[in-house]
């Protein structure tokens, strides 16, 4: 039997960003995969069971999923506390749901629960893994790489630290300052945005869509913010943080249009809605960083490897206008020229995202 457990990363970078380990590779005990560090074969069937919860899609609960990722992560600050990427959001889910910016996660922790149990990884670990296996069914994502080894959590985390719609610029920025994250890493980050749903915030409406494309990690969710709204989708949350969207069935939240109207972060916001690759892999870089947030990765194994390739977008990657609208309708603060973009004229709405079946 072989023993092979290298907990140094040696690396190379491939042609997808990920990591390569250099090395001789070891067959896992399902006889099934290979991996370079052995330790990272438990990972295979904690893969087969979130992917199953996810249908192999990017859906619902793909997107609750990848909410958590960041619930999670951001409760880190060197001052007030938290431990980050702990998986303090579980392990401490009675005192943490208590908190209102965790509106609506209760659902995707109750769904994670009994797979966590069934497997020997941490709370922090699988909160992350979901997460980055998931984003390989959203079409347009970037594979992310994986560490494991994050130690159980120690404590919950301290109420103020997600961000919510209602914050200001100024509050937003500086909260994501004090977990490390420059101002152009948050707006990338908020590309997760694009792959989103909101729940909570009109009073009976469920699975409003952030965009017209919830379900493809383009850049539609960095051009549609930056049209100017026109109506709610339902009747309205102002005091949620609702903001009037440009497109029927579309939810947009206070937070998202201010920072795309900032002048702080108009132009990065812009840069994101007219190249789609550029998102791609800014967010995947920044979405890295936050799920090591509170960790050392040095005491972390490399299980990049086992996270598959993520699905490409399909035809023209550009984002396009819908239905009626064009490069008028845009509220553009920053100073550089915004290039042609094309329009799709079949766009004239979105449909909700069908809610999560019960398993
Ligand atoms: C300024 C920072 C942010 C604010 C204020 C914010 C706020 C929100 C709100 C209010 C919702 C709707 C929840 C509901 O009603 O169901 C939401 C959904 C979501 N957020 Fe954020 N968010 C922020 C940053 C992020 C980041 C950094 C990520 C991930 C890296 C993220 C991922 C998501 C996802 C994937 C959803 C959709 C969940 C679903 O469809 O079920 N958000 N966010
Ligand atoms: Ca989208
Ligand atoms: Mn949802």
């Amino acid at each position: 039997e072989q023993n092979f457990v290298c907990t140094k990363s040696i690396s190379e970078p491939s042609a997808n960003g990920v990591a390569v380990p250099a090395g001789r590779p070891v067959k896992c005990p399902d006889g099934k995969h290979t991996v370079h560090n052995e330790a990272c074969c438990v990972l295979f069937p904690v893969m087969d069971d979130i992917q199953e919860l996810f249908d192999n899609e990017c859906g619902e609960d793909f997107h609750e999923s990848l909410r958590l990722t960041f619930h999670d992560a951001i409760a880190f600050s060197p001052k007030a506390g938290g431990g980050g990427a702990d998986g303090s959001v579980i392990t401490f889910s009675d005192q943490e749901l208590l908190n209102s910016a965790n509106n609506g996660i209760d659902d995707i922790i109750e769904a994670q629960k009994p797979i966590l149990a069934n497997h020997n990884i941490s709370a922090g670990d699988f909160i992350q893994f979901a997460g980055a296996v998931g984003l390989t069914n959203c079409p347009g994502a970037p594979r992310i790489p994986f560490f494991m080894g994050r130690p159980p959590a120690k404590a919950p985390a301290p109420n103020s630290l997600v961000p919510e719609p209602f914050d200001s610029v100024d509050k937003i920025l500086a909260r994501f300052a004090d977990a490390g994250f420059s101002p152009r890493e948050v707006v990338a980050l908020l590309a997760s945005h694009s792959t989103a749903a909101s729940d909570t915030i009109e009073p009976g409406l469920r699975g409003v869509p952030f965009d017209t494309t919830p379900s493809e990690f383009d850049s539609q969710f960095f051009l549609e913010t930056l049209l100017k709204g026109t109506a709610f989708p339902g009747t309205g949350n102002t005091t949620a943080g609702e903001v009037k969207s440009p497109i029927a069935g579309e939810i947009r939240i206070a937070s998202d249009e201010q920072l795309a109207r900032d002048a702080r972060t108009a132009c990065d916001w812009q840069d994101f809605a007219t190249d789609q690759a550029k998102m791609s892999r800014e967010f995947g870089a920044a979405m890295l960083k936050l799920s090591l947030l509170g960790q050392d990765k040095r005491k972390l194994i490399d299980c990049s490897e086992v996270i598959p390739q993520a699905k490409p977008l399909k035809g023209d990657k550009r984002a396009h206008f819908p239905a009626g609208l064009s490069k008028k309708n845009l509220q553009l603060t920053c100073k550089k020229p915004f290039p042609t973009l094309p329009s799709d004229p079949s766009v004239t709405s979105v449909a909700p995202v069908p809610a999560a079946e019960d398993s």
